[in-house]
């Protein structure tokens, strides 16, 4: 077993700072709260609360992140790593893995601790789903989270949208959502430790956007949370939760394009909190329903990331 020299606590008394510049203590696996490193000194019954609050919101295992290179995917991949993630495969479309390169890069060396696998996956097609998530599960050892995140927009007016257009978006969105959490559950019931499937709906899936028009992505949304119900109901056998977000208006790449320019400021406007979402503000949420123990008891939910948008 190393050694490690344990530093002064930033926020100890001098007598305290002297006593630990002198201590040698063995290298172990310590909590947050006992790390020397990173926790100041805390009398026990403090010490051992910040562990039960940090155990609260623990993630455990490891989990598969489809859509892994956008924004959400992204900040979701990075909240769950901090919260104790042991490894992670990010799937998303071969183009857009290639133009994440460096953005993975810099995910992997800012969590070293943490193996960062990725797939090329297109999530409507089954057969590759199935072969990317067993060969997922053989990698890092099992899949206990399904994160899904692929997604595509459509701003199309019904009145001309083709059925190929209208397709294409249920294709990603529902059913894409639905192959990623069938081949994830065969492995989490197999396994016998269950596990946890969160969807990523949208307030689409509870009003009619305004000003844009986009029927089929709303359709598809409002299909992931009935998906998320039923498969809550149809698996919690296996120990399988199954759960969904609905994100309103979030600052991000989706939400970029020249078309929907003009309408961020519409959107803003119509949210209590004036303005859109950060990427960062979804990280709550998917912690505590993807946490084994802070969300063991939630299942069929949609929680609404939206700023109180769906208020008005
Ligand atoms: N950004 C928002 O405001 C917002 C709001 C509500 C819901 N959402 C939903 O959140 C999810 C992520 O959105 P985002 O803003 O991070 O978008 P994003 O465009 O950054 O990420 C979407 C990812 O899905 C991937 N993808 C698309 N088609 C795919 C396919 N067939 N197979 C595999 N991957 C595919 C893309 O390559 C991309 O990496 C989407 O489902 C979106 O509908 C976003
Ligand atoms: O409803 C908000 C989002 O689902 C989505 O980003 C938006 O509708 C895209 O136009």
């Amino acid at each position: 077993m190393g050694s490690i020299q344990q530093p002064a606590a930033p926020m100890a008394n001098p007598e305290d700072r002297a006593a630990l510049s002198s201590r040698v203590i063995p290298t172990m696996t310590l909590s947050t709260a006992q790390n020397p490193l990173t926790a100041p000194l805390l009398p026990p019954q403090a010490a051992a609360a910040a562990e039960r609050a940090a155990a609260r919101f623990e993630i455990t295992g490891n989990a598969v992140i489809t859509g892994g290179t956008g924004s959400l995917a992204q900040a979701a991949t990075r909240a769950l790593i901090e919260h104790g993630l042991s490894s992670v495969c990010l799937m998303d479309l071969p183009s857009s893995l290639k133009t994440a390169e460096h953005q993975l890069a810099h995910l992997q060396q800012d969590f070293p601790h943490v193996k960062v696998h990725s797939m090329p996956v297109d999530v409507t097609n089954q057969e590759v789903v199935e072969q990317a998530f067993q060969q997922a599960a053989d990698t890092m050892g099992g899949i206990d989270i399904l994160c899904c995140f692929a997604g595509v927009v459509g701003c199309v007016h019904s009145i001309s949208a083709t059925a190929n257009e209208w397709r294409k978006v249920l294709d990603v969105n529902l059913t894409g959502s639905f192959i990623c959490a069938q081949a994830a559950a065969k492995h989490m019931k197999s396994s016998g430790h269950g596990g946890s499937i969160m969807f990523t709906a949208s307030i689409s899936a509870h009003h009619v956007n305004y000003p844009q028009p986009q029927a089929a992505y709303n359709v598809s949304k409002i299909g992931v949370t009935h998906l998320t119900r039923n498969l809550a109901a149809e698996w919690a056998v296996h120990g399988i939760r199954v759960n969904c977000i609905s994100p309103g208006y979030m600052d991000t790449v989706l939400n970029e394009g020249d078309n929907l320019k003009e309408v961020r400021s519409v959107w803003a406007s119509r949210c209590p909190m004036g303005r859109m979402g950060d990427i960062e503000e979804i990280t709550g949420p998917v912690v505590l329903l993807n946490s084994r123990r802070g969300g063991r008891y939630i299942s069929g939910t949609d929680l609404v990331v939206d700023g109180g948008a769906m208020c008005f």
